[in-house]
């Protein structure tokens, strides 16, 4: 199979779907890698790293969407991409479709096989997301350290505190992937934390995992209301696989906050856990101030550390690629329940309920799809 690689066109996105390792795992198997000139570039991987690996290195992002039979990205495609579209490419990346009804309808009426990373699903694990939620995580802590800082516009504390003086509360509301980074870092950081899930399976793996260190709570509302009054900083990570956001936060209880304080709305990609999150922001403007509280709401987060990034997400993605590539995708579909759990459109139908659900589209499951797509 042709697989291409174009270079990622999202506010300040550096990463890329591809390593030099990876290039060399798929052209090994037999396939042809095509990379968008300078695609790895802000991940310090060069042109020739990727020729050397066995790729070829094509100049427009036009060749390489219109030669790949597969095209991998990391972020969704962009409306400048939508012209890309036709009937079979098959689209490898992360889609967050509920949140993106554009991008769905072009899909869809482009007949694009369209596979998300992030509803691939493993026993019950999301195993293409967990990389860049361990990473999103990570950073949602720091970075709500950085902007509580007064020079960022926040009320100026510090986490940790010093002898003699309170440390920084931070909640976190949703203890998966995401939330469980974000705590550890800001145990690590010294800070008084509170986890709330809904789960309570997931909370007292929580307290296995923390013990002492932080305080866990049943998610309700009351609960919720409570915690973000009494936050610095509040973290959102609330996900319900491929389905739109739960606003859980609402207006009134940021209104509750003191001004100063910061919000993280992580699940932003999947339309955001606060409803004083209106749009989403961007690296280069990251921020916006919102009843005196200060709203962060970057929907590719690990972008900012592609390096890192990169090679955790495509740690786990080529394996997939590989299958795919190898066996085609309609026996890849069938003879593997993770990757059919990936296939969000296929043959022009929508083939994920939630995303269906949320977005008005009639629900076909992958079988149906697949025998049309068989047939035509
Ligand atoms: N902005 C960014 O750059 C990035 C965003 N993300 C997003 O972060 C979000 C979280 O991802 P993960 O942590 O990997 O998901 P996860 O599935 O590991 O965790 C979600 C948690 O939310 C909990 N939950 C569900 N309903 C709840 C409720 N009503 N109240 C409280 N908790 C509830 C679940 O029990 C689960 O523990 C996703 O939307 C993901 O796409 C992930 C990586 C990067
Ligand atoms: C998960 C996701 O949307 C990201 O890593 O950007």
């Amino acid at each position: 199979m042709i697989i291409g690689v174009p270079k990622e066109i999202k506010n300040n996105e550096n990463r890329v779907a591809m390593t030099p390792a990876g290039v060399v795992n798929l052209s090994k198997a037999g396939h042809r890698v095509m990379i968008e000139s300078n695609a790895g570039v802000g991940s310090n991987f060069t042109n020739e790293e990727y020729k050397v690996a066995g790729a070829e290195i094509i100049e427009s992002a036009s060749d390489v969407w219109e030669k790949a039979e597969m095209i991998m990205k990391v972020k969704e495609p962009l409306s400048p991409e939508y012209k890309y579209f036709r009937k079979g490419l098959i689209l490898f990346t992360y889609l967050h479709l509920a949140a993106e009804p554009e991008l769905t309808k072009a899909l869809v009426e482009n007949e694009v096989t369209a596979i998300a990373y992030e509803t691939v699903t493993v026993n019950n694990t999301l195993p293409l997301l967990s990389p860049m939620s361990e990473v999103a995580g990570r950073m949602a802590s720091q970075i709500g350290a950085q902007f509580l800082e007064k020079f960022y516009g926040g009320k100026g504390i510090l986490l940790s505190g010093v002898p003699g003086v309170n440390r920084g509360k931070v909640t976190v509301i949703g203890g998966g992937m995401v939330g469980t980074n974000a705590a550890k870092i800001a145990v690590g950081l010294g800070a008084d934390v509170t986890i709330i899930d809904l789960n309570p399976t997931r909370l007292r793996q929580l307290e296995d995992i923390f013990g002492t260190s932080v305080q866990t709570l049943m998610s309700n509302p009351y609960n919720i209301a409570e915690a973000v009054k009494n936050s610095d900083l509040v973290i959102g990570s609330v996900l319900i696989p491929g389905a739109k956001a739960p606003k859980l936060v609402t207006e009134e209880m940021v209104k509750s906050m003191q001004p100063g304080s910061v919000v993280v709305d992580v699940a932003i990609d999947q339309g955001g856990n606060f409803e004083t999150v209106d749009h989403i922001t961007t690296h280069d403007d990251p921020i916006y101030e919102k009843h005196g509280v200060l709203h962060y709401a970057v929907a590719n987060m690990p972008g900012a550390v592609p390096r890192t990034s990169t090679i955790a997400l495509t740690n786990v993605t080529i394996p997939y690629a590989a299958q795919i590539a190898t066996k085609g995708v309609v026996k890849a579909i069938n003879e593997n329940p993770a990757i059919k759990s990936g296939v969000n459109v296929l043959n022009g139908r929508v083939t994920y309920e939630a995303v269906a659900l949320d977005l008005g589209y009639e629900y076909a499951t992958v079988e149906e799809a697949v025998v049309k797509l068989v047939i035509a």
